[in-house]
């Protein structure tokens, strides 16, 4: 029966009992420590663990939030009589932490205004608030065709190396310029280079002063990995509460906070579910992405990058995911091969604000006949590869021009990627991208060079 975390069981010193890498069995004489209570093991208490289940009446496993070096059978446990708890306040603004609020950054200690425990109900439905409104990004087919929504939750999907941490990096870059409220960002099980890169630019670009970046990276134990993006929801949920600020969640990547949990399962000795994944799949994702709400004080708008194993989207983790959000951006290898970036699929990529009481009238007949023009050509492909462009109607010839022009005209340069491609970057208002889809749809350029379309920001800059 799970107890509830008390005082009197602080201090409580238990002994382990087995280890087997990460996962720590501690035997206690007085009550067990109940499911996630924090305990802390080894030389200064330097091995943080959490209880995952009792095994017996007197027996707790707990997974090792650190490395569990140093441990050996009969060494003492201490029970803190509570959950992993994390720091709050102002003072995070500018800083990178690990999931235990250390800070990675080198520069100090932090001075908290409070501790928050990192599990925290999810705020219930009738505090809940939800509204019509677009989260702009400035990337031309985002804005156009998967529209993300402002207190909403969006995810990046996409196989290795087709461009997710770079789009991420690009929503970091563009928003400095006109959001006014935090970010933050949370690193699971990603490169640690890609910590150190974003850190700097975040500098460079001043977006550090509004942003928190806390990390579980693939160098990290399954448990920490595990446990980062509870840490930092309970963070975006002491701005959204407490300071009253709207949050900008990245999360850098779901999937991989997924597969923590299948490591964390097995490790646990959990029987595995479809494809190896653990029984409590669904459960885990839930307790994640249900927090990710906005109240009355404050949103909290989220994008999450979401690796797809080999470029499967019927993946059980990856279809899980899709369920949680409003706006689904699909990126598409067969894009990215062809050189056009950002590669997003625009027929696969979705979003629940493209209607027309949300995006208006215009916008959304607009996306609707790129759409079509778009889904059309995909069709003719076929008949093109065997037959010829020859073959195929004036009709039909006149919708793969438009196509051709339009999916050039998807294509962006992006700031996070200029040092390597040598353009600087642009952000396009939507109603640009309107405008002038609605030309490229009326065949105004269809005597036009269609790679004059190609990595250009709004038309009028042709
Ligand atoms: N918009 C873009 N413009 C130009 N090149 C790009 C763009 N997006 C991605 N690329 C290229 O693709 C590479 C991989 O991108 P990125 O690291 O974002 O992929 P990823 O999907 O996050 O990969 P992983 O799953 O391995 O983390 C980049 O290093 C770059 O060469």
């Amino acid at each position: 029966m799970e107890q509830a975390f008390s005082k009197e069981a602080h201090d409580a010193v238990g002994q382990i009992s087995a280890l087997r890498g990460n996962v720590v069995d501690a035997r206690f004489s007085s009550p067990l420590p109940p499911q996630q209570s924090q305990l802390i093991a080894g030389s200064a208490g330097s091995v943080v663990l959490e209880v995952q289940t009792h095994i017996d009446q007197s027996t707790v496993r707990c997974i090792a939030l650190t490395p569990t070096r140093g441990l050996g059978r009969g060494m003492p446990v201490i029970n803190t009589g509570q959950p992993l708890n994390f720091p709050m306040g102002e003072a995070l603004l500018g800083r990178m932490l690990n999931v235990l609020g250390e800070p990675i950054d080198g520069k100090g200690d932090i001075a908290a205004s409070e501790q928050w425990p990192i599990y925290r109900p999810p705020l219930a439905l009738s505090l809940r608030r939800t509204s019509s409104r677009i989260f702009e990004t400035g990337i031309k087919v985002i804005d156009l065709l998967a529209p993300l929504e402002f207190g909403g939750k969006a995810g990046m999907f996409g196989g290795a190396g087709v461009g997710k941490t770079v789009l991420i990096n690009e929503m970091i870059h563009n928003m400095a310029t006109h959001y006014q409220g935090t970010s933050l960002f949370c690193g699971i099980g990603e490169r640690i280079r890609e910590a150190e890169e974003m850190y700097r630019s975040m500098q460079e670009t001043g977006v550090i002063d509004h942003a928190v970046l806390i990390y579980g990276q693939m160098d990290e134990p399954p448990g920490a990995r595990f446990r980062v993006g509870h840490a930092a929801l309970s963070v975006a949920e002491y701005f959204r509460e407490v300071l009253k600020n709207d949050v900008l969640l990245l999360i850098d990547n779901v999937f991989r906070f997924v597969q923590s949990g299948t490591e964390v399962s097995g490790l646990m000795g959990r029987i595995p579910s479809r494809l190896g994944y653990q029984p409590t799949l669904a459960t885990e994702l839930a307790q994640l992405e249900e927090r990710i709400a906005s109240s009355a004080n404050a949103s909290i708008t989220s994008m999450q990058a979401v690796y797809v194993p080999a470029d499967d989207l019927t993946d059980p983790a990856v279809v899980h995911i899709f369920a949680h959000l409003s706006a689904s951006v699909v990126l598409s290898r067969k894009r990215a091969i062809q050189g056009l970036y950002p590669a997003v699929d625009p027929l696969a990529s979705y979003s629940k604000m493209l209607s027309p009481g949300v995006v208006g009238e215009r916008h959304y007949r607009v996306a609707q006949a790129v759409r079509n023009t778009l889904a059309e050509y995909e069709e003719l492909k076929d008949i093109i590869s065997m037959l010829g462009m020859e073959e195929l109607s004036s009709t039909d010839r006149s919708t793969v021009n438009k196509a051709r022009r339009l999916e050039r005209f998807f294509t962006q340069p992006f700031y996070a990627t200029e040092q390597f491609t040598g353009q600087p970057g642009k952000i396009v208002p939507v109603a640009k991208t309107i405008a002038a889809c609605e030309r490229i749809l009326a065949g105004e350029f269809a005597d036009v060079d269609e790679r004059a379309l190609y990595m250009i920001g709004a038309l009028d800059e042709t």
